[in-house]
């Protein structure tokens, strides 16, 4: 079962507009993962240089101090990158560092070594790309970078055996590195396509296509959490005499009755959060209003809600509440409620402020 969902959804194409957000999404989820490695690439930078330098007998210099300065100066940046196409640029940057220092280390010692070093090098960087966040292009330039600087270029004193060696070893860390990255950027960026369409589904009502339920009172309750200065208010919204609607035209008309409602409010509230709660019953969560600008606000949606051209037209009983200090969402969410009943009582198509 879950196979064939998952395989369905993972024949739909993914957008320009998805892959530029998992491409963010996966930057921003690996951000202090890039600080880490950066922070241990210039210790290994470090203790590279200081092993080689003894091996060539260069002794630590003030290049290689500028080069650590360099290189901390990059990780310093990255802290304070948040778009994932600066840090493409800066990645860039530090591997065009890195490699130079590694190169220039390396050029101190004895020529018969150099292979080696430059090989090991070379192929630990190219790993180290595969799990950064790149998008392909950042990628395929890492990989160039670090091939045209750190490639052992043969000598004459090179026998063919040996430069056909090391030319088989960096064709094939390249082609596993490249492979590697397609491979695991694809199941990601699936995995994330599948994570945003299930998720995009959970939280919206399939039928009205607004917020549901789940959506409303996740955001509520953050919002109310992190509320700056009231008032906010709490709207509760009840199709009037929906039932006869059903009983008389059906339940398909029923359904474009509800879909129409769900769009005044989307009309009216577009600033605010607003939800299907369930049946024909809707939630609206108003911030940043005066008492009188939120009420002017669910007056207009009654009255749009009346007016609006419709087929089969339907008015709305709004309840209207004033959260108090110290109220959670469920304690708000009775107070509307009463309200709307009071509507309900007083004739409906209205709405009532609950003193
Ligand atoms: N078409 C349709 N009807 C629904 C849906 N969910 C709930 N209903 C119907 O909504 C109606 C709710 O009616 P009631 O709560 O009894 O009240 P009412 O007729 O709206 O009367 P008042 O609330 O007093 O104005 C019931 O007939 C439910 O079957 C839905 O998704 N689609």
């Amino acid at each position: 079962m879950f196979k064939s969902i998952e395989r369905e959804i993972l024949q739909r194409p993914v957008t320009a507009a998805l892959h530029r957000e998992f491409l963010q999404h996966d930057y921003e989820r690996l951000h202090s993962f890039c600080l880490l490695t950066y922070a241990a690439s210039i210790g290994i930078w470090f203790l590279f240089d200081l092993i080689v330098s003894f091996e060539g007998n260069q002794g630590f210099s003030i290049a290689s101090v500028l080069f650590l300065v360099l290189l901390y100066a990059l990780l310093g940046a990255l802290q304070f990158i948040a778009e994932a196409r600066h840090f493409y640029l800066l990645n860039l940057l530090f591997v065009a560092c890195y490699c130079i220092g590694l190169r220039l280390v390396i050029a101190g010692i004895p020529q018969a070594l150099q292979p080696a070093w430059l090989t090991l090098a070379g192929s630990t960087m190219l790993y180290g790309a595969t799990v950064m966040p790149l998008n392909r292009p950042a990628m395929f330039a890492v990989t160039a970078l670090v091939c045209s600087l750190l490639f052992p270029i043969p000598s004459t004193a090179d026998g063919a055996l040996h430069t056909t060696l090391i030319l088989g070893y960096w064709l094939f860390i390249v082609g596993l590195t490249l492979y590697a990255y397609l491979h695991h950027s694809r199941a990601k960026l699936h995995n994330f396509a599948m994570a945003h369409l299930l998720l995009g589904q959970a939280y919206m009502d399939a039928l009205t296509e607004i917020p549901n339920r789940r959506a409303f009172i996740s955001r509520v309750e953050q919002l109310m959490r992190t509320a700056g200065e009231p008032p906010c208010f709490l709207a509760m919204i009840d199709i009037d005499d929906f039932k006869k609607v059903n009983d008389r035209f059906g339940h398909d008309i029923g359904d474009e009755v509800l879909k129409h409602v769900a769009t005044q409010i989307r009309q009216v509230m577009a600033d605010q959060q607003y939800a299907r709660l369930g049946g024909e019953e809707f939630g609206i969560y108003l911030q940043g209003l005066s008492r009188q600008e939120a009420e002017g606000r669910v007056e207009a949606l009654c009255r749009q809600v009346r007016e609006a051209p419709s087929d089969h037209p339907v008015t709305i009983s709004i309840g209207l509440a004033q959260i108090a200090p110290g109220d959670g969402l469920s304690q708000a969410l009775i107070k509307a409620d009463k309200a709307l009943y009071v509507s309900k009582r007083n004739g409906k198509n209205r709405y009532t402020y609950a003193a």
